[in-house]
Order: C-alpha cells, then sequence, then structure tokens
C-alpha cells in the first residue's frame, strides 16, 4: 500500500475523511475484524486503533487479523508504550500537549521511539489536545482540560505544534463526551495552521455532529463510542460518511 501520509493526502485533496477507531479492549480480534469490515462498507477511510487502558497481546491480536483482511489503513492510537504493533501501518506519534504530566508530553515517546523503530511501522508526528469534558482519557492523561469557550487556546497549541514539525494535530473531547468539540474551536485551529491535518473526535455519534466538525475546518472526523453502541455498524457508518463527504462539497 502507499505510504498512509501521501494516501491521507491524496484523498484530502478532493474530500474529508472519517477514521473508525476501534478499541481492542472491548471485543475479540474476530469481533474487532467484523466491525471494521462493516465500517467499511459504510464507508470509513481507515481504522486507528487504540484505548487508554489496553494491552500489547490485544493490541497486536487485533492489528494482525485486520493486516490479513482489509485493505484501508491501519493506524495505532497509543494510549500508551505498550500499544505498538508491526501489524499495523502506521502510529499517530503523538504528544499530549496539554498534559500536566512531561510523561504524556515527552517521556512515553521516548520509551516508544526505539519499540516503534523496531516495528517499521510509518511514523505520523501529532500534537493531541484534550478539551472539557475530556472524559477517561483527561483523567489518565492528567491534563489542564481546554474550557469549551476559549477556542483560541488549541489554535495557539496547533500553531506552535506546526512550527515544531509536527503534520497532524488532534483535538479531543474524550471517548463518548456528551458533546463534541465546539466548532468554533475546530475553526480557528484549523486558521491557525498552514499545512496541519486537523483530527477531531470525541462525542461525535451522527450525521449532522460529523457534518458539523468537517464543515468547521476538520480534516479527519473520527467516532469510536458509536460502533460499540449500535447494531447496525455499517448503516450508522453510512450515515456519518455521507455527511461528511456532503461537508466537503458544500
Ligand atoms: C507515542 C506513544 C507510543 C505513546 C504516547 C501516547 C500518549 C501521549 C498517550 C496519551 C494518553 C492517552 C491515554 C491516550 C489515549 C488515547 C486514546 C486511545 C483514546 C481513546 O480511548 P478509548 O478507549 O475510546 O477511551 P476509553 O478508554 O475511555 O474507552
Ligand atoms: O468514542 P468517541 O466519542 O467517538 O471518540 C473518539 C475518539 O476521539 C476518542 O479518542
Ligand atoms: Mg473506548
Amino acid at each position: 500500500m502507499e505510504m498512509v501520509e501521501e494516501h491521507i493526502k491524496g484523498i484530502l485533496k478532493n474530500r474529508k475523511i472519517h477514521f473508525t477507531l476501534i478499541d481492542p479492549d472491548e471485543q475479540t480480534p474476530q469481533e474487532a475484524l467484523n466491525i471494521a469490515e462493516e465500517a467499511i462498507l459504510g464507508g470509513t477511510d481507515g481504522i486507528m486503533i487504540g484505548g487508554s487502558t489496553v494491552n500489547n497481546d490485544e493490541v497486536d491480536e487485533t492489528c494482525k487479523i485486520l493486516s490479513e483482511n482489509i485493505e484501508v489503513p491501519i493506524i495505532l492510537f497509543p494510549g500508551n508504550i505498550n500499544s505498538v504493533s508491526k501489524y499495523a501501518d502506521a502510529i499517530f506519534f503523538m504528544s499530549y500537549l496539554n498534559s500536566t504530566n512531561p510523561y504524556w508530553i515527552y517521556g512515553a515517546q521516548a520509551l516508544a521511539a526505539p519499540i516503534v523503530r523496531q516495528a517499521g511501522i510509518e511514523v505520523l508526528p501529532m500534537g493531541y489536545m484534550v478539551v472539557q469534558p475530556g472524559g477517561t482519557v483527561g483523567w489518565v492523561g492528567d491534563a489542564k482540560l481546554v474550557p469549551r469557550n476559549k477556542p483560541k487556546i488549541p489554535a495557539a497549541y496547533a500553531m506552535s505544534a506546526e512550527l515544531l514539525g509536527m503534520r497532524f494535530f488532534y483535538i479531543e473531547a474524550g471517548s463518548g463526551a456528551d458533546k463534541p468539540i465546539p466548532p468554533e474551536m475546530v475553526g480557528y485551529t484549523k486558521k491557525a495552521t498552514e499545512d496541519m491535518i486537523i483530527i477531531v473526535g470525541g462525542g461525535i455519534r451522527d450525521g449532522e455532529a460529523a457534518y458539523t466538525a468537517a464543515k468547521a475546518g476538520g480534516d479527519i472526523i473520527v467516532t469510536g463510542t458509536i460502533v460499540e453502541e449500535t447494531n447496525d455498524v455499517r448503516g450508522k457508518i453510512e450515515e456519518i460518511t455521507s455527511a461528511i463527504r456532503k461537508a466537503s462539497i458544500e
């Protein structure tokens, strides 16, 4: 397969992107494969593998079965240094920019670097920022959560992340958040950067919310919890991906 970053940029020339996040903690690898296949039929562009509490065997086994069966990119969204697998295509190599704990800002990255190089997977350098309510990842990551009414804060962080050479920036409301990232926050962040790929996730459950995030300036819209909750993965993802495509052409 072509390199994941090039693949993403190729799609972005024409439209915005949807990724499905699968938490390997929540189901067997075979069940994860079933979900991924349904999500692909629903139009998702890639599968992210991660969770805030996972172990390496779960990540490895889930990535392995996916890599043997699906064509879309498999991208690690690591919760810690044990979330690396050679069966993935790429990893969001992320720094948790609004953590108060140096481990999440830079310690984990230094510990993970040799493991990632050993795995031989593509690296996608990413700034990660968690906004209120923040959920489990806000708590686990000792975050100074961004207030929802301060849209310019992530914008300034994104600008600085771009200056440091990061090429992706993820604004996260927390998995299962009751409300997604406010659209004006996405908008300021997109405008503050020149070439960064802006990823938006947390609490997006339907076409309308996905449309809002894409329309506001999100390049990649992520949904995770919704596939754990619905019994119609394909239909739900179809609703979300068609809303993202609509936001892309308007
Ligand atoms: C660079 C490497 C390899 C590691 C650093 C990793 C960093 C900085 C992680 C930040 C902290 C963290 C715990 C992130 C988790 C992100 C994530 C995978 C969230 C999605 O998790 P879900 O599993 O949906 O949430 P729940 O655990 O609440 O279900
Ligand atoms: O589970 P949801 O709420 O879709 O959030 C996805 C992702 O942003 C979590 O890290
Ligand atoms: Mg989860």
